[in-house]
């Protein structure tokens, strides 16, 4: 009898699973759609920019240092698939002032029109002692890695609400997954990155604007390298058990996953949770649009 449910559950479960594809959102179109990657001047970034790019995106790179970004603009338009492709690039810390994040968004906007991919891949490391790492490291990488994400998303948002359209990125980490020694100023801000992910598809689910999270592992990248330079005995051995993957690699997983939003296994299990949760806000969304609509009318 028990194996019975079992049997039962395991198979619905695999139904679902096999389903997952038809429920998913339709994929996005890049040729002609407007990319916004933050930190887009250099690793993982740089790569997402170019794997957009071939597929015929508008890009928009976001970073501080200027002549990086003309550096790897120049290198991006090499690839270029039609002689309407822009690269733009915008100088801004990304964790620093939100209106100013905001401004420049808007002149992206004017520019190459609503962003349809925001890519969130700003952002950097320090290890070492929990006791060693100095106190305005944790403020520094809680505001590069997660409010610098906060900002650009927010200022985004409206539009793609507006658009009832739109596709965000978090770039977290295997260390957003799993807390690992040396990274304890770290992996928090790659943690938060998911809670904020995963608060915010829920409310932006009805305006058919989908929320994905990647947790790349150890990449070779500029920022790596510099980080391996103050890694712990313990944070090395550790990263030595997998090996380095190339950026090129990871950035396709994640462009390609930003693309065909689909479910994991783990993601179905929680379904019947999450839909009920997201019907609470359809109907409070429908609600709400319908007593604007009576107010105006009135
Ligand atoms: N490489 C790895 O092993 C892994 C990396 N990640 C994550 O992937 C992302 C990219 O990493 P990676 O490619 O290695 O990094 P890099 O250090 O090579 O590149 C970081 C990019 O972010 C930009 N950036 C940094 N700080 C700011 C800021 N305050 N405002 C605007 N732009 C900023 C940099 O430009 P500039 O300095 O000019 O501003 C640069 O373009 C990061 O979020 C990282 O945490 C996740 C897992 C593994
Ligand atoms: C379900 C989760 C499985 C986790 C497997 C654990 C494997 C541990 C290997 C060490 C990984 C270190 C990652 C940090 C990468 C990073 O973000 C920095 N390099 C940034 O510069």
């Amino acid at each position: 009898m028990l194996l019975l449910a079992a049997a039962f559950v395991v198979g619905f479960v695999l139904l679902l699973y096999m389903v997952s594809p038809l429920i998913s959102p339709k994929p996005l179109k890049l040729p002609g759609a407007h990319v916004v990657v933050t930190g887009g001047s250099s690793g993982i970034g740089k790569c997402i920019a170019i794997e957009c790019y071939k597929q015929g995106a508008f890009i928009t790179l976001i970073a501080r240092d200027e002549n990086k970004l003309l550096q790897t603009k120049k290198e991006i338009e090499k690839y270029s698939v039609n002689d309407k492709q822009v690269v733009l690039c915008i100088s801004v810390d990304v964790s620093k002032d939100y209106e100013q994040v905001e401004n420049v968004l808007k002149q992206a906007q004017e520019k190459l029109g609503p962003v349809d991919l925001l890519v969130n891949c700003a952002g950097t490391s320090v290890t070492g002692k929990f006791e060693a790492i100095e106190v305005n490291s944790f403020e520094r990488l809680m505001a590069v890695n997660y409010l610098g994400s906060v900002y650009p998303s927010r200022a985004v948002i409206s539009t793609m609400k507006e658009r009832r359209m739109g596709r965000i990125v978090f770039v977290s980490s295997q260390a957003g997954q799993l807390g690992l020694f040396g990274y304890t100023a770290y992996s928090p801000t790659k943690f938060a990155l998911r809670g904020l992910a995963e608060a915010l598809q829920m409310e932006v689910k009805p305006y058919n604007i989908y929320i994905t999270v990647a947790y790349p592992p150890d990449t070779d990248t500029p920022g790596f390298a510099e980080e391996s330079k103050t890694k712990p005995l313990e944070t090395k051995l550790i990263s030595e058990t997998s090996s380095v993957c190339q950026a090129e690699q990871v950035a396709r997983v994640i462009v390609k996953d930003a693309i065909v939003v689909c479910m994991g296994i783990f993601r179905i299990i929680g379904l019947f949770y999450l839909g009920s949760f997201d019907s609470i806000v359809r109907r409070c969304m429908m609600q709400r649009e319908k007593s604007e609509s009576t107010d105006k009318t009135e």
